[in-house]
């Protein structure tokens, strides 16, 4: 099986996973290859909810276009769950993503399910976090001042341009990659990280930062995962 047919794969049983919750509530829905593939599962089930709430405009574009109701996250206060996909994730649910450059939005969404549910092939499955560039989303003016910041972490950080990056998006390639939030990325190589939680609030408290893409606070509680066996399901 290829990348393509593992994602497949777990987006279907993503798919099979929300469809036990009770009918009739608000689901979170996430950004990226995998979350499509759970998207385009889930489409001849939509009416099981009552609505969804999304990550990014190419979600919501995908979405919409399927017939899905897309409602503003401040009309909605909790979500029973969070279905999105990860660029790595740790043996205990700690994640990097940011790979598509939706991690504020994600985090937002996240942070208002009870309970995150991480879809990935096993190739994203890492013993410790850090193999994958840590992207931290920053506002442009404070680009120079949040690197030389991110710098003293010890990694190397470069600004992410819009041809480092997905096609989906329609940006123009060689300027800097623009955020569904108007905002930059710098993506930081090279880190070892031993403490996810510690680092994302340090680097939270940067002036001019507006998300890292770790996900240490708002870390997955369920796992499915897809291998050449199958799937798998882990809770955190
Ligand atoms: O900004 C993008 C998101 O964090 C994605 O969830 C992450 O990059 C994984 O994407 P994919 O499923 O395409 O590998």
């Amino acid at each position: 099986m290829n990348q393509d047919q593992l994602k497949l794969l777990v987006g279907q049983a993503a798919c099979e996973e929300v469809l036990r919750l009770p009918r009739g509530q608000i689901l979170g829905i996430g950004t990226g290859s995998t979350a499509n593939c759970f998207i385009d599962a889930l489409a001849p089930y939509k009416d099981h909810f009552a609505g969804t709430v999304s990550s990014s405009n190419a979600t919501t574009g995908r979405l919409l276009k399927h017939g899905f109701k897309v409602l503003d996250p401040n009309e909605v206060s909790t979500l029973p769950a969070y279905v999105d996909g990860a660029d790595e994730i740790d043996g205990s649910g700690n994640m990097i993503k940011g790979g598509g450059g939706a991690l504020t939005r994600e985090k937002i969404i996240a942070s208002m399910a009870q309970q995150f549910i991480c879809i990935c092939d096993s190739s994203k499955q890492v013993k410790s976090l850090g193999g994958f560039a840590l992207p931290v989303e920053v506002i442009p003016l404070a680009k120079g001042a949040v690197q030389r910041e991110l710098e003293k972490l010890g990694g190397t950080v470069s600004l992410r341009l819009a041809k480092a990056t997905r096609e989906d998006l329609d940006q123009t390639p060689s300027a800097p990659f623009v955020t569904d939030n108007g905002g930059w990325i710098l993506d930081i190589s090279g880190l070892k990280i031993t403490n996810p939680l510690k680092l994302e609030s340090e680097i939270n408290q940067i002036a001019g930062v507006i998300t890292v893409g770790l996900f240490a606070k708002e870390k997955a509680d369920i796992l499915l995962v897809s291998n050449e066996s199958g799937v798998s399901r882990l809770t955190f």
